[in-house]
């Protein structure tokens, strides 16, 4: 898939957002990506995974043992990833503020793929390749569906993007007048009770 194919998929989902938004690692942007207004759509969802998991194939990464996506928004693409890979998948989640493996067993050398929904500055996916390398497991690479730092973030492993997708962001401490101008929400689920 082309990244225009991909985000026209986003487009036609409603999921580009503009407005002031409130990202998971704290900076500000104009545009948020909702990917649950695409994956709410099982056909879309899959049409972006099945093309993710060929490039995940074709990265040549040796035997991959199991998908691991950091909860919410890793879930769903994780789990279709997985099933076009014929790997299980599992998720990490937060528990006391750190993202955890609370559901599953995960052996130790176990060879694990990161697969995320959007990748901004590559926290989330920095935090669970500490968690699942802290099990002992080996993590093979990450993968995610939209890259907005476009190649910038660092994920702690080689990241593998469906489409890199260049987005402004800015600390809350500089934002530009427009931006600052309008009210901020904070769509993602890091930091709820
Ligand atoms: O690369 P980063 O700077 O970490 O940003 C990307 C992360 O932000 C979002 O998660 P969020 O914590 O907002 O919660 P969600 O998964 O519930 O949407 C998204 O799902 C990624 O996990
Ligand atoms: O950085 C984030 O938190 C983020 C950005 C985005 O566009 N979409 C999303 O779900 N999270
Ligand atoms: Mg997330």
């Amino acid at each position: 898939m082309t990244k225009d194919e991909v985000l026209a998929v986003f487009r036609e989902s409603g999921a580009i957002l503009e407005g002031h938004f409130i990202l998971s690692s704290g900076l500000r942007s104009p545009v948020f990506l909702q990917k649950a207004r695409v994956f709410q759509y099982p056909e879309r969802t899959e049409i972006l995974c099945k093309a993710l998991a060929e490039r995940i194939r074709a990265a040549n990464l040796g035997p991959i043992d199991y998908i691991v996506s950091p909860a919410l928004g890793g879930i769903i693409p994780g789990y279709e990833t997985a099933r076009h890979l014929g790997v299980p998948a599992m998720w990490v989640e937060r528990e006391g503020g750190e993202l955890r493996l609370r559901r599953f067993n995960l052996e130790k050398g176990a060879r694990v793929i990161v697969v995320e929904d959007i990748v901004s500055t590559g926290l989330s996916s920095r935090e669970t390749v500490n968690a699942l390398r802290a099990m002992g497991a080996v993590v093979v690479g990450c993968a995610c569906l939209i890259d907005r730092s476009a190649g910038e973030a660092d994920c702690g492993v080689p990241l593998i993007a469906l489409a890199e997708y260049k987005v402004p962001a800015y600390p809350a401490d500089a934002l530009p007048p427009e931006l600052a101008a309008l009210p901020a929400v904070k769509p993602g689920s890091r930091g709820l009770a």
